[in-house]
């Protein structure tokens, strides 16, 4: 059994389905691999456009047109005779179910958290339609689960997968298809009582990793844009070039971090298998091997940077000592439902620092304000997260070269991930795009010995 992901990224035009064809052919006609499970994701961009349709109900019913028109302007182009109108079929009853919904969110003009599941979920729908009504029209024997093939709870935006229940459900899924390749949609679960659910942005690799280990596949290929995960991002620093192996520890670093839109619980899956997880493009040669942990052989890896923060200082005398102070900030950190991405506070205990997304800094303040009688001083400060990834950072001299170039831009504070695979340096905002530009030289000349 192998798994093959076919991103978003990569669902535009006949080009690329052209290109993913040639893939699926390719890795279908390997015998070592009795079956196949193509699991695909939203056509580029489509689950942007439904959270624009569910944020902005006023608009919903146009957006849900361009999407079913985007549907079927490639349907027509990439298939045709009766595959054709069986997949047209298809896709206009999901088109009328999703119409449904449109009007009504645009009439009440409210979404609750389920109704807004239920309607990322028609991204990955359409997309297994189009794509299995492909790849049968091309002579490869496709059958497709129009249905997730995760079952889940009801933590509906970040819905967590019931293991045992997911695999007794797509086993039998797939027994009753019974086909060589099977297309199933990424990202999306449903739950004991038939409620759509979605597993968290960039879901469609973690479903895959996750299908990998229910049906104990021996490979997970994630196909994307990029040849494999690279030292940066491409496009933010060009001189960025493939990572060809990952230990699973600097993995999840990686993806924690951010890098290539992974959903952070993505490489989960592999502890405890022998599953090898593979990121390889669909334009160019390249690929990254995740596999087995941190060798000698892993020094530096990559970087990554989020500049969409905001870093909260606060000061205060009267918090030191004292035993409750920091619970009494977080707890309105929580109530704001804000969350954390760093956090510090010296031995001094006279400063807490916070740092938090953008968007989510006037919504704590209103709260903070509210600590006068705790709270001295708050200051907010717009800064740049920069994250350097390789297990080479537990050994000294690596970690001091690192230090001492990022040393050069007085970070704000800096503080170690997990198992010391990585360091992140909070940094003004104005110096966080040079930092990352040096500490990227830095992997460069630490990526291999
Ligand atoms: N370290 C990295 N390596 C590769 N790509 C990265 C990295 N960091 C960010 N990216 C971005 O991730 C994008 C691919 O992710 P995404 O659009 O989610 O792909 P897909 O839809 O195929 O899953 C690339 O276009 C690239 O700009
Ligand atoms: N469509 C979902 C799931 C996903 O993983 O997409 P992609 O493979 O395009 O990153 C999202 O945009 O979050």
């Amino acid at each position: 059994m192998r798994v093959l992901k076919v991103g978003g990224s990569i669902q535009k035009d006949e080009k690329d389905y052209e290109l993913i064809l040639e893939k699926i052919r390719n890795y279908s006609s390997d015998s070592s691999f009795n079956k196949n499970i193509v699991v695909t994701s939203a056509i580029k961009n489509v689950t942007n456009l439904l959270l624009e349709a569910i944020n902005q109900t006023d608009k919903s019913v146009d957006i849900i047109s361009d999407i079913y028109d985007r549907h079927i302007r490639l349907l027509s182009k990439l298939v045709d005779g009766i595959e054709f109108e069986r997949a047209f079929k298809d896709l206009s009853k999901l088109a009328d179910e999703l119409y449904k919904v449109a009007w009504s969110i645009r009439v009440l003009d409210e979404v609750t958290p389920k109704i807004r599941d239920y309607i990322l979920s028609f991204g990955e729908r359409l997309a297994v339609i189009v794509l299995s009504a492909y790849l049968n029209s091309n002579k490869l024997n496709v059958g497709y689960l129009p249905e997730p093939p995760l079952i889940t709870d009801e933590n509906f935006g970040e819905a967590n997968v019931l293991l045992p229940e997911s695999i007794d459900y797509l086993t039998k899924k797939l027994e009753e298809i019974n086909k060589p390749i099977t297309v199933v949609p990424g990202f999306i679960g449903i739950s004991k009582s038939h409620k759509f659910t979605t597993i968290g942005r960039g879901g469609s690799d973690y479903t895959a990793t996750l299908i990998g280990k229910l049906l104990n596949a021996k490979e997970v290929r994630l196909i994307t844009e990029v040849p494999g995960i690279m030292t940066a991002d491409p496009k933010k620093i060009n001189s960025a070039i493939t990572i060809p192996r990952l230990s699973l520890e600097e993995a999840i670093e990686l993806s924690q971090l951010g890098a290539k839109r992974l959903h952070p619980r993505t490489f989960d899956p592999i502890f405890g298998s022998n599953m090898k997880v593979i990121i390889e493009g669909l334009y160019e040669e390249g690929d990254t091997v995740i596999e087995g942990l941190c060798t000698p052989n892993d020094l530096l890896k990559g970087i990554t940077m989020n500049d969409n923060l905001k870093l909260v200082t606060i000061e205060s005398t009267r918090i030191v000592g004292k035993i409750g102070s920091a619970a009494t900030i977080t707890t309105e950190v929580k109530n704001a439902n804000v969350n954390i991405v760093a956090i510090s506070q010296p031995a001094s205990e006279t400063v807490i620092q916070l740092v938090i997304n953008n968007e989510d800094s006037e919504r704590l303040m209103k709260r903070l304000n509210q600590l006068d009688t705790l709270i001295k001083e708050v200051e907010v400060e717009d800064v740049g997260a920069i994250s350097i990834v390789g297990c080479g950072l537990r050994n000294k001299e690596i970690s001091s070269k690192v230090l001492t170039r990022a040393s050069a831009f007085n970070p704000l504070f800096i503080s170690r991930g997990l198992k010391g695979v990585s360091i992140t340096f909070i940094s003004n905002k104005r110096e966080s795009e040079q930092l990352a530009k040096d500490l990227h030289e830095v992997v460069l000349e630490w990526s291999t010995k």
